[in-house]
């Protein structure tokens, strides 16, 4: 053993340590010699801009990946054949940005794969028991039955059971659960649910690592902090040493402050872009939407916003009942991964997919408009890849989700739907991106936004806030408060 092995196995008293590590993809060096580690009974906040090696670097912590160059040492030991089943064994679990379970197995079923002991006869009841015990812990009112097929789930109810099966303990030990953005898909109040569980976790002696581009969650939950930049980690320091200017700083410069809706005072109501009555709605209320317009969808996850916003999409190809659709229209899916990307198709293949009709070149597509098509908004929004003709997998969670905006917003529709799509998305673009839909209602264009981020909400003129399928309030942007948001979710005015 080498003098400096000696050390790094001296110094190692952590849960995990990596000294050095690199990860080179191609010609992208997604990780440039980063020393990074969790000690027992801490929380540690991992923050950065999207593509800053967040993920790449959890890879690596969970097995799932070896570093190119750089050591690991988990409990004290040197890792030399680190691999998932050894951080399994050693008590590591990582809850991935994109969702793991299998669609077709039951809720159930979807436990026992992490879990080989429970086997034998009856292996179906434990796996129900244990999961069902876990989520009644973390979610108490989850509503999930363990029976349930995790394809019927919703995004917020599969994140739940998938967090919920990380902490999930049969023979193996757990000492750190790694959460990469695990509130993104979840409520305001489901997402209390888990923050607060984590302390509990933590307050016990057990650790985890905090993935989140909603800032004030890190700040408020992690005892430390690491911020990465470009592949590098460039501060870490006691999350109580932090504020949100400071983070933001470290992060690489995006604007602090933003500008509000009060600097765009609204001409006169445009023409009427979208006129919907929610399937299940009884009484007269529906959602009206002008040009020029941004209207917020907002409540508790999974009370029909989503449903209304497809059945408005499905609406403009083809008549339904009760909803009335006046211009062209794109969807930005929240669930990339189902619904949005196409997954063998290149970076540009994919933003220009809704605007083929301008990219015909005769009857074929003009490689070339689609290429500036795509360079143009690799530039406008910061797509960062080394090449737009890299295929879609290769860019980190938050990056794929922008080029989806900009398949939207680069396309002819008049009238904008967004399915929560800022899930994964850096501060820094979130702000760009504020800006761009603000400057783009201001030209006309209508924007009807889903949001499980009620910052996001101060963007909107008006908000209608869903419950059981159905709209239960229509607050203006003066009205809106978290407090009245969640009075009228829990509210029995349904
Ligand atoms: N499989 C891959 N092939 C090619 N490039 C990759 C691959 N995985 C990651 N990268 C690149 O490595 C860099 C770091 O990506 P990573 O996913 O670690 O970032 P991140 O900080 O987690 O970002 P986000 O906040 O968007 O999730 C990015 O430039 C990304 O495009």
């Amino acid at each position: 053993m080498s003098g400096a092995e000696k050390n790094f196995r001296a110094a190692n008293v952590d849960i995990i340590r990596l000294d050095g590590a690199e990860k080179h993809f191609g010609a992208v060096r997604a990780l440039g010699g980063v020393d990074f580690h969790v000690g027992p009974g801490e929380c540690v906040g991992l923050v950065g801009h999207n593509g800053a090696g967040k993920s790449t670097l959890m890879h690596m912590v969970a097995g799932t990946l070896a570093p190119d160059s750089g050591k690991i040492g988990v409990h004290g030991g040197i890792e030399d054949n680190y691999s998932v089943s050894r951080a399994q064994k050693l008590g590591i679990r990582c809850v991935f940005q994109e969702l793991s379970l299998c669609p077709n197995l039951s809720v159930a079923e979807n436990t026992r794969i992490n879990h080989a002991s429970l086997s034998g006869l009856g292996w179906r009841r434990r796996a129900a028991t244990l999961i069902t015990a876990k989520l009644d812990e973390i979610f108490p009112d989850h509503g999930i039955s363990a029976w349930d097929i995790v394809g019927d789930l919703s995004i917020g109810r599969r994140q739940m059971v998938e967090v919920a099966r990380a902490f999930t303990v049969t023979q193996d030990r757990l000492d750190l659960v790694i959460l990469d953005e695990p509130t993104s898909s979840l409520d305001a109040h489901t997402a209390g649910q888990l923050l607060a569980f984590v302390r509990r976790f933590v307050a016990a002696g057990k650790s985890c690592i905090l993935i989140s581009h909603v800032l004030g969650e890190v700040l408020r939950n992690a005892d430390r902090i690491v911020v990465m930049r470009d592949g590098k980690v460039v501060v870490a320091d006691a999350a109580n040493a932090f504020d949100r200017d400071r983070l933001v700083t470290a992060m690489g410069g995006a604007e602090a402050h933003r500008g509000t809706m009060t600097e765009t005072a609204k001409a006169e109501a445009g023409p009427l872009r979208v006129r919907a009555r929610p399937a299940r709605q009884a009484d007269g209320k529906e959602l009206v939407a002008r040009a020029g317009e941004i209207i917020g969808l907002a409540g508790l996850a999974g009370h029909g916003q989503t449903d209304l916003l497809l059945a408005i999409f499905a609406a403009a190809q083809r008549i339904r009942p009760g909803i009335e659709v006046t211009a062209p229209v794109a969807l930005v899916a929240g669930d990339r991964q189902s619904d949005g990307i196409f997954p063998q198709w290149s970076i540009a293949e994919n933003i220009g997919i809704r605007s083929l009709a301008r990219l015909r070149n005769g009857l074929l597509i003009s490689p070339q408009r689609e290429a500036e098509l795509a360079a143009f908004w690799q530039q406008k929004i910061g797509i960062r890849t080394p090449d737009m003709n890299n295929n879609i997998f290769s860019l980190s969670g938050g990056n794929q989700q922008k080029a989806l905006f900009a398949r939207a917003l680069g396309s002819d529709a008049e009238i904008v739907l967004m399915d929560d799509p800022m899930r994964g998305v850096d501060i820094g673009t979130k702000l760009e991106v504020y800006d761009l839909v603000r400057e783009e209602a201001r030209n006309g264009r209508t924007f009807l936004w889903y949001t499980t981020e009620t910052e996001e909400l101060d963007n909107c003129d008006h908000i209608y806030v869903f419950k059981n399928g159905r709209i239960v309030a229509n607050l203006t942007r003066d009205e809106l408060t978290e407090e009245k948001i969640i009075q009228s979710s829990f509210g029995d005015a349904a």
